[in-house]
């Protein structure tokens, strides 16, 4: 045993004093000094000098007293100091008070931090030894290392048998609960380690190894990245454990260099344990080693760069803000852009109004963010209401009786507020591929108009390489139960369409002599139904007119000019069904007719080609038109026969035609079906009904 006041003596470059009843020790050596403040009873690891001092001591515990208190030294590579809140008084069986305990807290922090400096089964290493360990820090640890770390906390009768999982290097989670067998999870699965349970000292074990849970209950191992979380009981007993492997994953950022490389800034979404702060890390990593960033990670959990004071190399030149405990999340955030001039700021899920607000406000500070949050899709974005002014917030606007009209909408709609905090939203499916949307303003006002939402496919293929399509959410993301998702896909080039193509099996293996010569589509096995309504409602109808008029509005063709542009590269797209109409494709059919004159050829002056139909439905389409007084041309044989709704200016030219026509004795007109020549076009013009009607809407 020594005295406190021995310390001294035992480290030259280090002194102590009593100050105010609490022990208050400075130690400098010749590195660096480390200062400690004994209230927050915080430990820290001691320099490779003091260690090897402590080392040749061969000390690995002393305890002294004085005035009251208590200092203690564990281990021979942690010095800590505590206060007397720190200890546990007791009696002896006589009732008289006796030498006091440190609190078990105390002591799996100290075996904790200790552990993992050098570990308990280092003690027999030389002092040569552990000064060049020490010099070499943890950066030259492997995966593998840092794997044992995580294993420690199962309990030896178990660890032997998950060591000899041949996927080991996967493993993602160890999971134990009180009184329930141990299991391993993999990326294929759970796998039961033992049918042993597990018991309270078995989770006590666990626990003594690890850092103090926070009001997360989450913690960690010193130095590493893996994440342990607890489960209590009503009276705050630890009954569970879930123990995640945190891994640095180079290369896992390729998938969004592009998009964050040129300081955009991005959200990452998706499913819990998808790798998504597995991703921000390598980004954070990424952006400040590659890219020069100033990059200041706000690491709530400690999960981004490691439990203890000194990060992970994980993380690069990286710097990382360490938060008190959850709440202060977004001042930390704050805080960062405030105080330490960030170009990039990194943090693990936003999941609360605070924190939405505070990314916000970095926004607007013009930093990068880079982050992730709750929720799986946009949508859940936009639903949410705490997050969604994440993508500029929704509101709902009254529109007037005439614009509603001019949409084709409801008088009441969801609009985006105002610009969006990210620029690109990233949904990760799986750890291979990912979903982005790279301009998450376009992405939210094509949701909320209900037209289809463009994003790409990025997925990483076996040669490493970063492979990306295009392509365009459905519609209807929810899909009435039964019904089967709309598809709706629009392929930029052929090579788009043929990956398509090949992702569906709709290509057959080259060389497969019993390939037919004829495209997949003419053999009618391999339809690529480029607009479907699978479930046949009003809503469903209104939803593709305005996907239509969202088209354009962009200055693109409409849709169904695109789709047929897109027809003659790639063959008959549209498979018409070859059977007899129901009488719901003729109310679809007429539907459609309605919306079209009411929402574009009567408000925009603009044609509109319908979808080919059959030539009962087509001839019912025909007279509807009729009815608003509008004319309408044919174009394309079954199944592709269609018709073209023409605006009255087209018919004023056709007026023109007609007038030029009476000039002309062989000329010849068809008008809704029925030819003119010269002589009944003069009779048109005479009787002024053919083509100078206004146009009526139904009520
Ligand atoms: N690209 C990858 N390759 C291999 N393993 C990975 C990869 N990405 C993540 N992992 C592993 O998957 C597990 C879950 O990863 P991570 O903690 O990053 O997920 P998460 O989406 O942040 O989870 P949560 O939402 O629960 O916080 C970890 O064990 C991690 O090491």
């Amino acid at each position: 045993m020594v005295s406190a006041l021995g310390l001294g003596s035992l480290f030259p470059a280090a002194s102590s004093r009593w100050h105010e009843g609490l022990l208050l020790v400075h130690i400098v050596d010749n590195v660096r000094p480390y200062h400690h403040c004994p209230q927050s009873s915080r430990d820290f690891v001691c320099s490779a000098s003091l260690r090897a001092a402590i080392f040749r001591s061969n000390l690995s515990a002393f305890c002294g007293g004085a005035g009251g208190f208590e200092v203690g030294l564990l281990s021979k590579w942690m010095i800590q100091f505590w206060n007397c809140s720190d200890f546990v008084s007791r009696s002896n069986k006589h009732g008289k008070s006796t030498a006091p305990l440190l609190s078990s807290r105390v002591i799996s922090k100290v075996r904790h931090a200790s552990s993992l400096d050098f570990g308990f089964e280092e003690e027999d290493k030389g002092e040569g030894e552990v000064e060049a360990e020490a010099e070499g820090g943890r950066e030259d640890e492997g995966a593998h290392a840092e794997l044992q770390q995580l294993l420690k906390l199962l309990p030896k009768r178990f660890r032997k048998e998950l060591e000899k999982h041949p996927d080991l290097q996967f493993l993602v989670e160890i999971v134990m609960d009180l009184g329930r067998r141990p299991f391993a999870r993999f990326p294929s699965g759970d796998w039961p380690i033992s049918d042993e349970l597990i018991t309270a000292s078995d989770l006590h074990n666990a626990v003594s190894w690890v850092g103090e849970f926070t009001d997360d209950n989450r913690t960690g191992i010193n130095r590493t990245l893996h994440r342990i979380s607890a489960i209590h009981n009503r009276e705050g007993c630890i009954i569970g454990l879930t123990c995640r492997v945190g891994r640095a994953i180079s290369g896992s950022a390729e998938m969004v260099r592009d998009l964050v490389s040129g300081g955009g800034s991005l959200l990452l979404m998706g499913p819990p344990g998808v790798g998504k702060t597995t991703a921000i890390r390598e980004i954070a990593r990424m952006l400040a080693n590659e890219y020069d960033q100033r990059v200041v990670i706000v690491d709530t959990s400690n999960e981004i760069g490691g439990d203890g004071d000194i990060p992970h190399p994980g993380i690069g030149r990286a710097r990382r803000m360490q938060v008190a405990n959850v709440e202060m999340q977004h001042k930390v955030m704050i805080e960062a852009v405030e105080n330490h001039m960030p170009q990039t700021i990194v943090v693990d899920e936003i999941g609360t109004e605070l924190e939405a607000l505070a990314a916000v406000t970095i926004a607007q500070r013009g930093v990068q963010l880079v982050a992730t949050a709750h929720g799986m899709t946009v949508e859940n974005l936009i639903k949410n209401p705490s997050l969604e002014m994440l993508v500029g917030g929704i509101q709902s606007v009254t529109l007037g009786d005439e614009e509603a009209r001019r949409r084709g909408v409801q008088k009441s709609v969801l609009e985006r507020k105002g610009p969006s905090t990210f620029t690109t939203a990233v949904e990760m499916i799986s750890r291979t591929e990912w979903r982005s949307y790279n301009s998450l303003e376009a992405t939210v006002d094509a949701l909320l108009a209900g037209r289809p939402a463009l994003f790409e496919v990025r997925k990483i293929n076996d040669k490493g390489e970063l492979v990306i399509a295009n392509k365009s959410i459905p519609i209807d993301t929810e899909p009435t139960p039964g019904s089967t998702p709309q598809s709706f896909k629009i392929f930029d080039q052929a090579s788009d369409f043929d990956r398509y193509k090949g992702e569906e099996g709709l290509l057959r293996e080259e060389g497969d002599e019993s390939m037919n010569p004829q495209k997949p589509w003419e053999q009618g096995d391999a339809p690529l139904l480029v607009y479907t309504f699978q479930a046949n409602t009003m809503a469903q109808m209104v939803r593709a007119l305005r996907a239509i008029l969202g088209f354009e509005s962009l200055g693109a063709t409409s849709l169904l000019s695109e789709i047929q542009r897109k027809g003659e590269e790639i063959g008959p797209i549209i498979q018409m069904q070859n059977k007899r109409p129901t009488f719901q494709d003729e109310i679809d059919a007429l539907e459609e007719v309605r919306l079209a004159i009411e929402t574009i050829v009567i408000p925009k002056g603009q044609p509109v080609e319908l979808l080919p139909r059959s030539s009962e439905v087509i001839s019912l389409q025909s007279k509807m038109i009729q009815s608003y007084q509008l004319t309408s041309e044919k174009s394309g044989i079954e199944p592709h026969m269609r018709l073209r709704i023409l605006p009255l200016d087209v018919q004023d030219q056709w007026k023109t035609v007609i007038i030029s026509m009476v000039d002309q004795p062989q000329g010849k007109l068809d008008i809704d079906g029925e030819t003119y020549n010269n002589g009944s076009a003069k009779n048109v013009m005479d009787s002024g009904t053919s083509v100078s009607r206004l146009p009526i809407l139904p009520d």
